[in-house]
């Protein structure tokens, strides 16, 4: 058996960005960049009017001559001629200034009287003009290799006129539930079955992270049946996620048949709880995760290691680790590192009650995992833990 380190290490050695793709801007969205790119154009592309108002040239106020009303610019008129001396053109929000003028009045600070505009407030040369390029030039650096396109992001990327941009691909990931105990939802359970809850647990936490899910197969615990739909369908994957049948059992058939398909096995059974005889393996391109079937061991298996996995795939964090403070004391006996439910706000660790590894309640309150060092044995109130959060760190008001 290797340590929760020794396992997290043989993970991301295995784990690289996929070939990048295009795809269009607006799609792009949490993804990251895999090319670098200069802004095309110079936004704004023209100077134009922060105000509606008049355009005017300065030097006329200072030389007092009457303004006369000359013509009118509109957003979205590309051809306007030169405003000559003496003259106003009326203009709007975002409309090219004209050649010649400088400046531009807010029709709230003039007034116009027999198509002669009169100021009302003192005006300073240069006044709502928004430059040519005053937010980007052409040829500024507007993405670098390895950002994160956040939507607010994007939303200045589509300013400078580009649409598509090459990101890393998210993995796409299948996955496998296996147990003859196991009816869906919505089936009057009989003595002896449960519902199946760990696809969906998966699905959900695959949905989060925007990772597409290409199948979700149940497989009953027949080791012919398991072989032939991982040969056929593991290729359609780079993750494949097993549930359930990876421990000693008669019926645990998830490991021979990974090695019958020919997978290479990189450890199998962690020094952990939950999660104990967790199995990482890889065939061709496709990584192989056999997560221990209870329930608890899922989830914790998916953050701890999952979760880091597509995050090396991705170049995206989605999870942080950080410290908390005990609010109880807690035993557990030496030789596994504990993965314990926990609420975690302020600093403050709160473990939750019903740890064991087929209770899945506390998750309704739970928002972080406090880890709890393999070695010790004792943990006192108020001793600080490692603590990795499942969900961003925010509080939890009811
Ligand atoms: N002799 C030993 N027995 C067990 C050991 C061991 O070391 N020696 N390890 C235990 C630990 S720890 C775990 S974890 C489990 C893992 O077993 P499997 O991965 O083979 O999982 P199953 O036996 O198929 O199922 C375990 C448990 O979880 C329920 N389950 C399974 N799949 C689902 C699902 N999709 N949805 C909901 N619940 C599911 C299943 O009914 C079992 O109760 O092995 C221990 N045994
Ligand atoms: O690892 Mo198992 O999940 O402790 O029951």
């Amino acid at each position: 058996m290797i340590s929760v380190k020794e396992a997290l290490h043989h993970i991301l050695q295995q784990c690289h960005t996929l070939s990048p793709i295009r795809i269009p801007l607006e799609a792009a969205g949490n993804f990251i960049a895999a090319e670098t790119i200069y802004s095309p154009v110079a936004v704004p592309f023209f100077d134009n009017s922060a105000m509606d108002g008049y355009a005017i040239r300065y030097e006329d106020i200072k030389n007092n001559l009457p303004l006369k009303l000359h013509y009118q610019i509109e957003a979205g008129k590309t051809r306007v001629p030169e405003l000559q001396k003496g003259e106003a053109a009326r203009i709007f929000t975002g409309a090219p200034i004209p050649l010649g003028a400088d400046t531009v009045v807010q029709q709230e600070n003039c007034s116009v009287e027999k198509g002669i505009l009169k100021l009302i407030q003192p005006v300073s040369p240069g006044d709502h003009i928004r430059k040519r390029g005053t937010q980007t030039q052409k040829g500024d650096l507007v993405i670098s290799r390895g950002r994160l396109l956040t939507p607010e992001y994007i939303g200045f990327l589509a300013t400078l006129g580009i649409d598509s941009v090459a990101v890393f691909p998210k993995p796409k990931v299948g996955i496998i539930s296996t147990g003859k105990e196991l009816v869906p939802a919505g089936t009057i359970l009989q003595n002896g079955q449960i519902y199946e809850s760990n696809s969906i647990a998966l699905k959900a936490l695959l949905h989060q992270l925007e990772i597409p899910v290409i199948f979700s197969q149940w497989i009953d615990d027949k080791e012919s049946e398991l072989y032939q739909f991982v040969l056929e369908n593991h290729k359609k994957v780079d993750l494949l996620l097993f549930t359930g049948g990876i421990s000693v059992g008669d019926y645990d058939f998830v490991k021979p048949v990974l090695e019958k398909t020919g997978a290479i096995e990189f450890f199998y059974k962690v020094r952990q709880k939950p999660g104990k005889p967790l199995f990482f393996g890889k065939k061709g391109t496709t990584l192989f995760f056999a997560l221990p079937g209870n329930p608890s061991a899922v989830v914790s298996c998916f953050h701890v290691y999952v979760k880091p996995a597509i995050q090396r795939i991705t170049g995206c964090q989605f999870q942080t680790e950080d410290y908390a403070l005990l609010v109880t004391s807690y035993q557990k006996k030496s030789g596994l590192t504990h993965f314990v439910k926990a609420l975690v706000q302020n600093g403050k660790a709160t473990i939750l009650d019903r740890q064991l590894s087929y209770q899945m309640d506390a998750y309704a309150r739970a928002n972080a995992f406090v880890v709890l060092d393999e070695k010790q044995e004792d943990f006192k109130m108020g001793e600080k833990v490692k603590v990795i959060f499942f969900r961003s760190n925010m509080t939890i008001t009811l």
